[in-house]
């Protein structure tokens, strides 16, 4: 089986193991038995054929020393009858002479117990019997043998058996003739059985050997061992068939193997015919005792192989044992291994199991992902080749550190580059593997793509330290930036800027557009000051229309001067934001360093002071950082902490200007303007302290208080006796949103008792776009009590059409800044006629404010312009001034072409 990665795994079961082993015992067992067994046939073979060889021998031996002593016997007997004979032909016979021969012929033999001559009627007559004529041996076979045969020769008969003690003794005889060749009788011997016995247990036959003697018709005459009950066999014809069949088959001498007829002992026997007598010897070695030997050796062999079979049974059941652990570790291992593929493959984040020099052994598809390389294509690559170059010796140091054991495992943020280019910042996390013997195999890397919490990351950075809106430096980067350009300016021998900018009518195109094109108009301010810039300059939006700009390296005041010029020009071009024309302009002010100030923040606050003495100014200006405008400053910071108690203790005062009649030249008007005494900084205009006032929320108690002073004064006027005219009061968007304008008019009017038609209510365009409909009903509900309606700076906010109609409007105050310059400026003065004109159409009166001289007065009158305001006819006066100018009003119309 191959598993994934192509290495071959085993899966042997422990059941086929113990198959395979156990059939291994087997076999080798029967190998080794079938050795064991050879060699035991061939020595069962080789005792065998010793055993008959030996038997063989013993045989031959006793064939001579048996056919000796038959030999010496029939000499014996030869002699006698010679010796019988010789005397029978004498014709006189001597027995005393017989009987001496013949004892001492028998006792040179000590084989035979007797030597004895029978006559013609077999009557032993001589020799040793006992009693020589008594006993007689013609019922003897070997006396009739004798007797019938002139040529018997020697004849051996059937053993006999002793009256007197029971010993075998074997007959063996000769015929004795007449001289004339007639039977004379038989000379004999008994050859004494324990003689031959003697003989035969001379020979080592083993413990159940035997040695025969047999006649001719296989009998037996002698045996040895004597056994208990085996003497009965003497005579007897107890023979094997074996030793039958090789006798019938004529051989004289053989051997062959059998259990014996007499005791069953199985025996290896060797027979041999004893010359030319009629004897056969016998000799028989028993299989137990030639063959003890190679019992002995096949119990040791048994039990050899009994141990060899244990120990390769027990060597198999060990090298079970060890295979089972091996297969069992190796199974764990392959299962771990398996499971480590498994986790490897389908892990989340990127995986690589990189080789030594860098390359990518092995990638699971995660890695693939992330680094847009196909498979194949990213193991023929080294991590090296798509590190981020920036990135490389960060990490290459950390593989140093591995390699040279100083750490085990390592986590770096890095870039890669993807085949298709695009940088992706993964967390790799390296760590290397080593064998038993410590050495580096390779690398192991988990690759997380963390490019989305980079971005992320950078984003937040980003945000920390930019404008969300514009994508400028904030403040703390401005900062930062401010220190590097003072720090650069220091070396190089230069000058620094601070430029603090401020949008001059933000509020009310906020407010006129909303805030979503208020946020555009910021966006492409932002983009024009950049178009102004440097890269070495920053330029940052502080909050809300506020902006900074810090020129590094600037020479002298004179660059500056013209870069402010350039900025303010740019930023004077119309806008065109959601198909809205938006103009607008800035207030800058400029603090130089070193000239003003070596601190930093010293600088931002000079630079702020000096905007607020460009708005002072009237506006798209810029103004250098001056002494006079640190006690400007100082004031505004009087401002700011005496604005309630002016309101408490009465400081505030309002003064009155003239609204003129274009027709007839009469007053027919005043607007009220407040103003502050300050108990320590004199007479305030409204531009020094009502942004406080708006910021504080005071305008509201602020406004409540205008209401009642000039309402009260438009009555006392009326009860002084002054002609009628009507009191136009400003309202700002904070009386409509936080106060209840509604109460705080009805309250003036019921207190001073003034006319609700000589009251006329100044409203900025953007206070009717807000909120409309909360707005209109306010609106609505004052107009139901018979008040005046003025739009104030109409044409700088929306100037929408059907807020004039739905808001029933009475009156547009065309703003200053088209009056003033439309005699230079054709666009103004196409503006001015044009809301004279739609006024004309709507049926509404229209004012010019700021009208400052006579040329715009003629120009306003030849327009059809209703009404004028302007430091023409008179700058705003206090109330007792007001009055006079009034009761001069004569002097007014006279000026008047
Ligand atoms: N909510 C309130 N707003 C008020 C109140 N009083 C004044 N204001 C607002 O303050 C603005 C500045 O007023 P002020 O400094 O009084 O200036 C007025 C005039 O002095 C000035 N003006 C008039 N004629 C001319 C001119 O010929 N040339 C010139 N350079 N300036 C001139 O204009 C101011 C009046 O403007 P407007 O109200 O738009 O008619 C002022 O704009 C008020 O909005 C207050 O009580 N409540």
């Amino acid at each position: 089986m191959l598993d994934r990665t192509g290495l071959s795994v085993s899966s042997i079961s422990s059941q086929s193991l113990r198959w395979r082993l156990s059939l291994g015992v087997i076999l080798v067992n029967l190998f080794v038995l079938f050795l064991a067994a050879s060699s035991l046939r061939q020595s069962w073979h080789q005792y065998q054929d010793r055993a008959e060889t030996t038997a063989k021998n013993l045989s031959r031996v006793l064939e001579g020393e048996i056919g000796g002593d038959i030999e010496k016997i029939d000499i014996t007997l030869l002699a006698a009858g010679d010796e019988v004979m010789r005397q029978f032909s004498s014709g006189k016979v001597g027995q005393k002479e017989l009987n001496d021969f013949l004892l001492r012929q028998q006792s040179l033999l000590r084989e035979i117990d007797s030597l004895c001559v029978a006559d013609e009627r077999g009557s032993v007559a001589y020799g040793n019997p006992a009693t020589p004529g008594i006993a007689n041996v013609a019922e003897r076979k070997f006396f009739a043998s004798q007797r019938d045969n002139a040529n018997a020769g020697l004849v051996i008969d059937r053993p006999v058996q002793t009256r007197s003690d029971n010993r075998w003794s074997l007959p063996m005889s000769r015929r004795i003739n007449h001289p004339d060749g007639s039977f004379a009788g038989v000379v004999y011997v008994n050859l004494s059985l324990d003689h031959l016995v003697k003989t035969f247990s001379k020979l080592d036959l083993g413990s159940k050997g035997v040695a025969n003697l047999r006649d001719l018709d296989l009998n037996i005459l002698a045996r040895y061992p004597e056994r208990l009950g085996a003497a009965s066999a003497i005579g007897k014809p107890t023979i094997s068939l074996p030793l039958k069949q090789l006798i019938d088959a004529g051989q004289t001498a053989g051997t062959y193997r059998v259990a014996a007829v007499l005791d069953n002992v199985e025996r290896a026997y060797s027979y041999r015919k004893i010359g030319d007598y009629p004897l056969y010897v016998t000799v028989g070695l028993a299989s137990e005792d030639y063959l003890a030997d190679w019992r002995t050796s096949l119990v040791k062999e048994a039990a050899w192989g009994i141990l060899f079979f244990v120990a390769t049974l027990l060597t198999s059941l060990l090298i079970y044992r060890a295979l089972m652990r091996q297969q069992n570790a190796y199974e764990s291992l392959y299962n771990s291994e398996e499971r480590f593929l498994d986790a490897f493959e389908n892990a989340p984040i990127g995986m690589a199991i990189v080789a030594l020099d860098g390359t990518f052994s092995k990638v699971n598809q995660a890695l693939c992902q992330i680094l847009g390389y196909e498979r194949a294509e990213l193991k023929k690559l080294r991590f090296q080749d798509i590190t981020h170059p920036d990135d490389l010796d960060a990490d290459l140091a950390n593989i140093k550190r591995l390699l040279d054991g100083e750490i085990g495992a390592f986590q770096m943020e890095k870039r890669y580059i993807r085949s298709d280019d695009q940088i992706v910042w993964v967390q790799v996390t390296g760590s290397i593997v080593r064998d038993a013997k410590n050495t580096p195999l390779h690398f192991l890397a988990q690759v997380e793509n963390i490019t989305d919490r980079k971005k992320v990351e950078a984003q937040i950075e980003f945000l920390a330290y930019h404008d969300a809106l514009t994508k400028l430096p904030n403040r703390l980067l401005a900062r930062d930036h401010l220190e590097m350009a003072i720090a650069y300016t220091e070396r190089a021998g230069t000058k620094t800027a601070v430029l603090f900018l401020d949008l001059d009518n933000f509020k009310t195109i906020n407010d006129s557009f909303g805030h979503a094109i208020g946020d555009e108009l910021l966006i492409a301010v932002a983009e024009r000051l950049r178009e102004c810039t440097h890269e070495t300059d920053t330029i940052s939006r502080q909050g809300g229309d506020e902006f900074l700009i810090v020129l590094s390296d600037v020479p002298d005041a004179e660059a500056i001067t013209l870069f402010a010029e350039k900025i303010l020009e740019r930023l004077e071009e119309t806008f065109i934001i959601g198909g809205n024309e938006i103009a607008t302009s800035l207030s800058v002010g400029i603090a130089v360093y070193p000239d003003d100030s070596k601190d930093i923040d010293t600088l931002l606050k000079f630079a702020d002071r000096a905007m607020y003495h460009a708005k002072g100014a009237g506006r798209n200006a810029f103004r250098f950082y001056t002494e006079q405008m640190n006690v400007d400053a100082v004031a505004h910071q009087h401002i700011r902490v005496g604005l309630r108690r002016a309101l408490e203790h009465g400081e505030l005062a309002l003064h009155y200007q003239p609204q003129i009649s274009l027709s007839s030249g009469a007053v027919i008007g005043a607007e009220a303007l407040i103003r502050w005494n300050h108990p320590e900084l004199g007479l305030l205009l409204p531009a020094t302290f009502l942004p406080t006032a708006e910021e504080s929320g005071l305008i509201v108690p602020m406004g409540d208080w205008v209401l009642q002073e000039a309402c009260r004064q438009a009555v006392e006027w009326l009860e002084a006796g002054l002609p009628e005219f009507v009191m136009a009061v400003n309202i700002s968007a904070m009386q409509f949103t936080r106060g209840d304008l509604e109460q705080s008019v009805l309250r003036a009017l019921a207190d001073s008792g003034l006319p609700p038609a000589l009251l006329e209510l100044e409203l900025t365009e953007s206070i009717l776009i807000q909120d409309t409909e909360k707005v209109l009903e306010t609106v609505q509900r004052l107009k139901s009590h018979g008040l005046m309606l003025s739009i104030d700076d109409f044409g700088t906010g929306y100037s929408s059409l059907s807020y004039l109609k739905r808001f029933n409007v009475d009156k547009l105050k065309i703003d200053r800044s088209f009056i003033c310059d439309m005699i230079n400026n054709p666009n103004d003065a196409t503006i001015v006629r044009a809301i004279i004109q739609m006024a004309r159409n709507l049926n509404l009166k229209t004012i010019a404010e700021g009208v400052e001289d006579e040329h715009l007065l003629s120009f306003l009158r030849l327009q059809y312009c209703d009404e004028g305001q302007g430091y023409y006819f008179s700058r705003p006066l206090p109330a007792d001034e007001f009055a006079r100018y009034v009761a001069n009003n004569t002097q007014q119309l006279k000026l008047i072409p």
